[in-house]
């Protein structure tokens, strides 16, 4: 599904927290959304989705409620788990948006399988430890089985082993034809997996472009405030931040 912004803006307060936001994303790709704390990532997201009060346009945000839900599935940051319900009562929330459509089982048993929560199904949520409520919700959004997926710091508190399965599997998820769009910090992850990667500094889009052009010397020093370096190996080009500068 192609996800459109048109000069997005949001206000807090005074404060302009996104400025003129514009991209087009399609099926097949994996977007990062890069930049440092402060910079608009999570804003930009919600306004996507239509969960901020917004100026300008976007796909999502356009459609009404139940065709959005099944439109895009959202991982939101904050992972604090309410409720003491199940592992796998918290992954069958994804399906409401489905409900009297499909039969549920076979998409919470692949996503419950998916982020390695099988064991845990029946577990209250509250009962698990950080990285395995990031994974619940996970499994949440992937039950949901949307087109779009959009993502905020997925595998921030996973260990490195669920890092890696976490971005393998967003992917996967987009060379399948979903459209993936993460925010996230980890600059080396981001060079491996997305096909793209949106730098954001200060509430505005700075650059736009595969991972080697827009992690460039001058951006890295100018938006981060570091430098840092592209190896080529054989699972493909990395990159090591190094140093402030
Ligand atoms: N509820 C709020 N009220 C006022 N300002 C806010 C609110 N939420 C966020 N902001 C401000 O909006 C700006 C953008 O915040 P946002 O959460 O989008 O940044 P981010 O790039 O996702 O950061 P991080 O990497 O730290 O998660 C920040 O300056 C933040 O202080």
């Amino acid at each position: 599904m192609r996800v459109t912004l048109r000069d997005v803006s949001v206000r807090r307060g005074a404060r302009l927290v996104l400025d003129r936001a514009s991209f087009e994303i399609g099926p097949g790709e994996f977007l990062g959304v890069i930049g440092p704390n402060g910079a608009g990532k999570t804003t930009l997201l919600r306004a996507a989705l239509g969960l901020l009060p917004m100026q300008g346009h976007s796909s999502l945000a356009a459609l009404p409620p139940a065709s959005r839900a099944r439109a895009a599935a959202w991982l939101p940051q904050t992972r604090e788990a309410a409720w003491p319900i199940s592992v796998e009562a918290l992954v069958r929330l994804g399906r409401i948006p489905h409900r009297r459509r499909q039969a549920q089982e076979p998409a919470i048993e692949d996503a419950l399988h998916r982020m390695g929560l099988t064991a845990l199904r029946h577990r209250p949520i509250t009962a698990l430890s950080g990285g395995e409520q990031a994974r619940a919700l996970i499994a949440r959004a992937l039950a949901q089985d949307t087109p779009a997926l959009l993502v905020d710091e997925p595998i921030a508190g996973l260990d490195p082993a669920y890092q890696i399965a976490t971005m393998t599997l967003l992917r996967e998820l987009a060379r399948n034809g979903r459209t993936v769009i993460a925010s996230l910090h980890d600059l080396g992850l981001v060079v491996r997996f997305c096909t793209r990667l949106l730098l954001m500094d200060q509430g505005r889009i700075v650059a736009d472009g595969p991972p080697a052009r827009v992690l460039t010397p001058d951006l890295l020093a100018q938006v981060f405030g570091i430098r840092g370096a592209f190896f080529d190996t054989a699972d493909g080009p990395v990159f090591q931040p190094l140093a402030l500068i």
